[in-house]
């Protein structure tokens, strides 16, 4: 999948383009949905499928005190789920103050006219944007008929009753609730992170940890949990614990993510390995000797593995 940063790069596409605009933040079953359309669409008549993205969240630009620390997929992570969905093209629009402040019309014509073949676009029905809200399905489709692209509004989809919303999945995975998370975004809960070195003191303990460091996800509960690891696209059962420690560091440790990967021995350092929560364990605890932690840690790596 190709990437562009800047609206203007997409004069060089060849073939009728068909957009999906949109956050899409963790690509979940609503955000799919809307996508699906600008896949389906471009393979019917031999065009490409685009994604529309903004980064920085524009949340965090507009109301930093309300933004979630934490979002649900990083950048690079969303490109690798938009490749799977079948998109051909991503566009990231860096998201600044000026920016905001530019009419919904304004970017919607800028889209028209770099896009060369602009066929059609698809978002949510709800969807509102560009400056002081004023853009929404109702005037992108009269701007359509003006500018001679379709527009395409995908209906709520909701899960338990309810539209899903990044907002919820976030909620979700902070409560625990990862068969919650998991059915909303209509895959594994995943952390995607760089390992670091660590003290090596897991080596000594006979399970070897790689310490992954987050790229900006929503983290769930401290504790065990089991996992399975891809590495290299290759899929591991793994266990991981999920906190600071206790048994061995001080209160004021950093938070990790310790993932100890069965039947590998590979050297993983500033690797990028993806985590899957799959289920939780227990919660993590202060033991009395390390002896003590390394028995249970046995016990814990016994009952994944059976
Ligand atoms: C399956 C598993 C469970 C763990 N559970 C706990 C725990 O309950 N309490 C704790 O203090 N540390 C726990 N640890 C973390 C170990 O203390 C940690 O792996 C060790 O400190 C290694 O640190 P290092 O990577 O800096 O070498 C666990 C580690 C693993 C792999
Ligand atoms: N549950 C849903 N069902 C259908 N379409 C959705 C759903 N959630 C979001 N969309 C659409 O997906 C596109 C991307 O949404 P975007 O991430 O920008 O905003 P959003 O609606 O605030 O999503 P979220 O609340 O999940 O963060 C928009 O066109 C939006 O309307």
């Amino acid at each position: 999948m190709k990437v562009f940063h800047h609206i203007g790069e997409l004069r060089q596409l060849e073939k009728p383009v068909h957009l999906a605009l949109g956050v899409f933040d963790g690509v979940h079953v609503g955000h799919q949905e809307v996508i699906r359309h600008a896949v389906e669409a471009a393979k019917k008549d031999g065009g490409l499928a685009g994604v529309v993205t903004f980064e920085p969240h524009p949340i965090r630009v507009l109301a930093p005190e309300r933004a979630p620390r934490r979002i649900l997929a990083s950048i690079q992570h969303k490109a690798d789920l938009l490749a799977e969905l079948g998109v051909d093209f991503l566009c990231v629009q860096e998201f600044t103050l000026d920016f905001s402040r530019r009419e919904a019309r304004e970017f919607i014509e800028d889209l028209a006219q770099n896009s060369g073949q602009l066929r059609h676009i698809a978002v949510g029905e709800d969807w509102i944007f560009g400056k002081e809200r004023g853009g929404n399905v109702q005037r992108l489709k009269q701007w359509g008929s003006e500018l001679d692209f379709e527009v395409d509004a995908a209906p709520p989809v909701m899960v338990q009753g309810e539209r899903v919303s990044s907002t919820r999945i976030r909620q979700a995975i902070r409560d625990g609730n990862i068969s919650a998370a998991k059915e909303m975004l209509g895959r594994d809960y995943t952390v995607v992170g760089t390992v670091e070195k660590g003290k090596q003191l897991a080596r000594q303990l006979g399970f070897p940890t790689a310490n992954v460091v987050a790229h900006n996800e929503q983290l769930p509960p401290d504790g065990v949990w089991e996992l399975e690891a891809v590495i290299d696209g290759a899929h591991f059962k793994a266990i991981g614990n999920l906190g600071r420690r206790p048994t061995v560091e001080n209160e004021n440790a950093r938070r990790l993510l310790e993932v100890h990967v069965f039947d590998f021995n590979g050297d993983l350092y500033d690797k990028v390995i993806e985590a899957k929560f799959l289920k939780f364990i227990r919660p993590e605890k202060k033991f009395d000797s390390v002896d003590d932690l390394k028995m249970q840690i046995s016990k814990d790596v016994a009952s994944v593995r059976s």
